[in-house]
């Protein structure tokens, strides 16, 4: 137990809105004896938001609202009904609150909207009750509940190690524009990383040069770095990277013509983001994302498109009423 809550002066109804992402990069390492992958996550908070509302209740419940969030579990399933019971049980009390997330990240969209609603559930459960769990803590908690749960958190541009959950602010320079093309067949994280293994198990067998866990290379690559720092938007198109994405493509082949068209689009670089099915296409000013949306719209390759600009803040609490 961390101490004691605050009492008196706390606010009724706490809304936190919290940033969802694009993985840069995403270097992958084989398999951990844990079933875990270290990675290698140049994370970008981008400006989709997933607003969450707490309120004062008898007991935790969830209700959500907005694009496809009847896929979303309102269970102790739910990312953010562990945060609320994961902060409460840290600081000894009951987990009495009501949840809405109000959802503006794509679901299973490999942007991490149920991260961003566990970083927001943690902010928010902690102005309500008033827990006082130093920030070091909270981040801590967040590794816990999952690898990309303390990113949103945080926000802006960072790289993170171990799991993702070991964050360290990157320099970046300007704005980058993205369009994004959605399909709403979802990824799951676990079968597109279980794809991956199969995947280094078969090149092993043909005698291909697979590395160890322990030879693995756990450094971002300079180049993107460096064009982060100088607001190259083009050094960092010609620089994105994703591991999992052959694996994800593997899965959800479609997602070829997806990345062929933004990439006939003029995109500066395309990347399918996290474990998919996501594209990310990045454009060179607002109306060239746009124009990137609307190629992808027009081949009749996605369900959807979005257009969003990167390196937003982390979760933050939005208003604090009395
Ligand atoms: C791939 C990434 C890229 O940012 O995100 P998404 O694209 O899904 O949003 C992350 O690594 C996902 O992070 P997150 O979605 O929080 O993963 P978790 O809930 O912790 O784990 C889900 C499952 O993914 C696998 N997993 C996850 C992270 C990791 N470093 N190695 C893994 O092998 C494990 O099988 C685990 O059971
Ligand atoms: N708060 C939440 N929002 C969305 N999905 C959630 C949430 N909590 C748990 N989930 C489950 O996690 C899966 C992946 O959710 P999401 O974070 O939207 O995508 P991704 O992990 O691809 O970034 C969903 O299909 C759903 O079953």
């Amino acid at each position: 137990m961390t101490g004691a809550t605050r009492t008196g002066d706390l606010p009724a109804r706490v809304v936190v809105r919290a940033p969802g992402k694009v993985n840069l990069a995403l270097q992958v390492s084989p398999v951990g004896d844990d079933g875990y992958h270290r990675v290698v996550s140049v994370f970008q908070a981008v400006s989709l938001y997933e607003d969450v509302t707490a309120h004062r209740s008898d007991g935790l419940s969830i209700t959500a609202s907005g694009p496809q969030s009847e896929l979303v579990p309102l269970d102790a399933s739910n990312i953010a009904w562990r945060a609320a019971e994961l902060l409460a049980a840290e600081v000894g009390i009951e987990p009495d609150v009501h949840l809405h997330l109000a959802k503006g990240v794509p679901v299973a969209g490999g942007m991490a909207g149920g991260s961003a609603d566990g970083a927001a559930a943690l902010l928010a459960c902690d102005a309500l009750w008033g827990t006082g769990v130093p920030r070091p803590r909270l981040l801590e908690l967040a590794g816990e509940l999952g690898a990309d749960v303390a990113f949103p958190l945080v926000g802006h541009t960072a790289v993170g190690t171990g799991r993702g959950e070991l964050l360290t602010p990157a320099l970046v320079r300007g704005e980058l524009h993205w369009a994004f093309g959605l399909r709403h067949t979802g990824i799951s994280t676990a079968a597109s990383y279980g794809r991956f293994d199969e995947r280094l198990a078969a090149a092993a067998e043909r005698g291909e040069d697979v590395p160890t866990a322990e030879q693995w290379d756990d450094e971002p690559g300079v180049e993107l770095m460096a064009a982060l720092r100088a607001g190259d938007a083009e050094g960092v198109g010609a620089h994105l990277r994703n591991d999992l994405e052959a694996a994800s493509c593997e899965l959800e082949p479609a997602l070829l013509e997806v990345l062929d068209v933004a990439r006939a689009a003029g995109a500066l670089g395309v990347v399918v983001s996290g474990s998919g099915p996501t594209v990310a296409a990045l454009g060179r000013s607002p109306r060239h994302a746009l124009a990137l949306a609307a190629a992808m719209t027009a081949a009749g390759v996605v369900d959807d498109v979005v257009t969003a600009t990167g390196n937003v803040p982390g979760a933050r609490v939005l208003t604090l009423p009395t």
